[in-house]
């Protein structure tokens, strides 16, 4: 991805597979925010593909498709790195308006539809039934009828996760999740993550600069820096590459076998 005479993300490749959780990091302005762009059709990247294989002979191609595409008929979902809950509706509601589209599908986008027709009144409960069990799920059924600003920040983030589940997606794109959370709304965020890459399948792919939830969560993480990949493996072989601790550290590449050695003879 180029913007202008900066190439910010450079021939950057890497899978993410259903029921893992992928984590992207890397040092400030390494890429990752435009990496999910890219994936989620904000950018179009200037050249490669970004391919969702769903089955052995449906594959999309994310880089032609436009963003509204990408989110309701490829499946891809993501969060933001400020919290975007519509803060006026309820709980409840924030879950629904998640599910328009099927909704509006239902109704045969006639007022007639809307009014008369058991399809969308049976598409209507279906929505209020994911919506509640979803509820269910973040322990947050008590609270469906309070306007979402109301909610503690951390409820908020994870209220944001299962409004982009309640869109059914087979990937689901986080940017920081547990940014500003305290470590018991960490824990709660950890424990919803693992049961959304267990239980549902997908295959969750996030940024985060916590390294003990990247540590905790991940299966597979991914390191770019200065826009390439340097690393990418299980959080244990990336911790211990010695290029991934160079470039946290900020030291130059001659520098990097001399951080090897140190982190051979610390055994850290
Ligand atoms: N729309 C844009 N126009 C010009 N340059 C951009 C644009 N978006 C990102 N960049 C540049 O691309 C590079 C990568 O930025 P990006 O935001 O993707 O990094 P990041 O790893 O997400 O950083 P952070 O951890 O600070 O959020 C930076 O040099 C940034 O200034």
């Amino acid at each position: 991805m180029r913007f202008g005479g900066l190439v910010a993300v450079d021939d950057v490749s890497f899978d993410v597979r259903p029921g893992d959780v992928t984590a992207l990091i890397g040092p400030n302005g390494a890429g990752k925010t435009t990496v999910f762009n890219c994936i989620t059709g904000f950018y179009k990247p200037t050249v490669g593909r970004i391919a969702l294989r769903k089955s052995e002979n449906e594959t999309w191609l994310l880089e032609r498709l436009r963003d509204h595409q990408i989110s309701r008929r490829a499946g891809v979902a993501r969060t933001f790195q400020n919290i975007r809950l519509f803060g006026g509706m309820t709980v409840l509601e924030n879950l629904l308006v998640a599910q328009h589209a099927p909704l509006m599908q239902a109704s045969g986008m006639t007022v007639l539809g809307l009014l008369g027709t058991g399809g969308y009144r049976k598409a209507e409960t279906d929505a209020i039934d994911k919506a509640k069990a979803w509820l269910e799920r973040i322990d947050l059924i008590d609270r469906a009828d309070d306007p979402a600003a109301d909610l503690p920040y951390g409820d908020q983030r994870r209220l944001e996760i299962a409004r982009a589940m309640c869109t059914d997606p087979v990937v689901l794109c986080l940017d920081e999740p547990a940014a500003g959370l305290n470590p018991r709304e960490s824990a709660d965020l950890a424990a919803l993550l693992r049961s959304i890459r267990t239980d549902d399948g997908v295959a969750v792919l996030l940024i985060e600069h916590d390294m003990s939830v990247v540590m905790e969560i991940s299966d597979h993480v991914v390191v770019l820096d200065y826009g390439k990949k340097i690393s990418d493996g299980t959080p244990e072989a990336v911790r211990d590459d010695p290029k991934v601790v160079a470039a946290y550290l900020g030291v130059e590449d001659e520098e990097v076998a001399a951080v090897e050695r140190e982190i051979e003879e610390t055994g850290a």
